[in-house]
Parts: structure tokens; sequence; C-alpha cells
């Protein structure tokens, strides 16, 4: 069962386009959503939460098309920006906020209240973007959506309290069972706690697929340049001369290096070496 379902979603901008993109959130999973700036992950998470129109294709939520209810109720979106409510505290907030619900879960806002160690009464404008942060997530979680979208939530946040962020929505999965779509460029807070991936780049899917298979399937192979040619070079996504030789991306089984003894070695590729090489202008 898939949470979201793109079919051949088109978007026209003026200098940047969406082709017919295709790609799937399936439920019960944290989905990792990649990319380098401007690759569109904002517009398609505007896309998929009908804020923003496009030209062509369907959105498919929970099996069907986009339904103002359902997106509200069933879909809990957590950013930063929580200008509109800067003069609120959190107690002004919620008295707004959770008569919107069906399903507000007070013992659940309270938890999370404890657990971010937020303050209920200080103005939200003189919370630090960490704060701002999780004051989004305690609001998202606590009508219990079933799918809850994050754009960027760690960026700009230290790593400690990136950590602690990423650690509460691993419990979340574990206990609660949501599905989760998390979009950023610390790839390796998605190495982390990713099931899929999906990296987007220039408006296109350059890889969907998970966490176990590309941990499987993607090395980066070192070793001396005298090794590249024509051949060689036919077998990497893309390479990199270094002072010591070169580095390059590769995609398969190992089996495949077998011939070459000590003359390489293979590490498993990190998702940053993943986009680094798959975006890589010069090879
Ligand atoms: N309102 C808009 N009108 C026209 N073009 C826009 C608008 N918003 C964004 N764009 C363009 O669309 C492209 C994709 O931007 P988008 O914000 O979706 O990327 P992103 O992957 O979220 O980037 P980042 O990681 O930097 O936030 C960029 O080239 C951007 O300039």
């Amino acid at each position: 069962m898939n949470t979201v379902e793109f079919h051949n979603v088109t978007k026209k901008r003026k200098d940047f386009s969406i082709e017919k993109l295709n790609f799937t959130i399936p439920q019960g999973y944290i989905t990792g959503f990649i990319g380098p700036n401007g690759s569109g992950k904002t517009t398609t998470i505007q896309m998929m939460m009908n804020l923003l129109s496009y030209d062509a294709g369907d959105i498919r939520l929970f099996g069907t098309s986009h339904n103002e209810q359902q997106l509200k109720q069933k879909i809990g979106f957590v950013y930063d920006d929580l200008y509109m409510y800067e003069e609120f505290n959190i107690g002004k907030m919620k008295s707004f906020i959770a008569p919107l619900y069906e399903t507000w879960n007070e013992t659940l806002f309270q938890k999370y209240l404890t657990i971010f160690e937020l303050p209920e009464f200080k103005k939200i404008k003189k919370f630090s973007k960490g704060m701002k942060m999780k004051c989004s997530l305690l609001f998202a979680l606590s009508h219990e959506p079933e799918f809850i979208i994050m754009d960027e939530p760690t960026s700009g946040l230290d790593p400690i309290f990136r950590r602690e962020l990423l650690e509460h929505i691993q419990e979340l999965m574990v206990k609660e069972k949501q599905t989760i779509f998390l979009s950023s460029h610390i790839t390796a807070d998605l190495d982390r706690i990713a099931d899929y991936i999906i990296f987007i780049y220039k408006g296109k899917i350059m890889l969907q697929k998970s966490m176990e298979e590309i941990q499987r399937s993607f090395y980066i192979i070192k070793g001396k340049s005298d090794l590249i040619d024509a051949d060689t070079k036919e077998l990497f996504i893309g390479i990199k001369q270094t002072k010591m030789g070169f580095e390059a991306l590769f995609e398969g089984e190992l089996s495949l290096f077998d011939g070459f003894g000590d003359e390489i070695v293979a590490e498993k590729a990190t998702l940053e070496d993943i986009m680094y090489f798959m975006t890589r202008k010069e090879y």
C-alpha cells in the first residue's frame, strides 16, 4: 500500500520544470527525499500538499485524488516557518489548532511538550530555530496524522539537536507505525534513519530505492589512475581523479572486480557519495 503516488506529474515554471515525475511513498516507512539546492524538493512537497497546482499528471494520497478534508486531518506538515503565530505562545496556539482536528490527542500533546522541553507560555517569536522546529513537530504529532511530511526539518539545527530530533522520529516509527516523508540535503541524517530514498535532480527522479538495496549495491571504488581506460570507465556512474588515483561510484556486484585483487579498494557508498557522483558535470 502506498500513502502517496505521483503519476507523470508535470509542472513548468519560468526557469525550471518538472517533467513526468513518477514516484511512490510506501505506507509505514521513513522515506528520505534528497537532492541539491533548487532540485525541486519544495515544489514537489507543495504539489503533494495541494498548495501548488500542476500542469499534467495525477497525485494520489491514501489511494484517492486530493481532498482538502483528508489532507488536513490525515497529514502533519512540519516546517520551521511558524511566522503566522509569532505573537502566540504554545498554549494559545493549541486553543486555535486543537479544535480543528477530530483526532486531537491531548495526552500525546502533553507528553511531547515534556519530551521536547518546550515552554508553554513563552512567545513563539522568542523561540530559537530548533525550538520552532520542535514546536511544529509537537502540533503535527498531536493530531496523530497517518502521514507526516517534513521539509528540511534538520537544516539550521546543531548536530546534537539534529540527532535528538532524528531519534524522536525513529521512536515514533517504532511505536506508531506512521509514514514519514522527510526532505533534506543533509544526507547523513537519512543514512541514519531512512528506509527508502527518493533522489531528485533538476526536476527528475534519479533514484528510488530502499536503503537496503542502496547499501547492498552502491560502492566507492578507489585505485590507481592507470586502471581507468575506455572499458573500465563504462563500469562507473561517475569518476573523480585525485592525487592518489581515482575514486568512482559503482552500482552492482563487487565480484566484478575480483580480478583486480588489491589494486582496488571498495567501500560502501554513502548517500552523499551517490548524490555527488550522480550530479557531477565533469568526468
Ligand atoms: N514561486 C516560484 N516561481 C518560479 N520559480 C520558482 C518558485 N519557487 C521556486 N522556483 C524555482 O524552482 C526550482 C526548484 O526550487 P525548489 O524550492 O523546489 O527546490 P529545492 O530542491 O526545495 O531547493 P532547496 O534545497 O534549495 O530548498 C528553483 O530553480 C527555483 O528557483
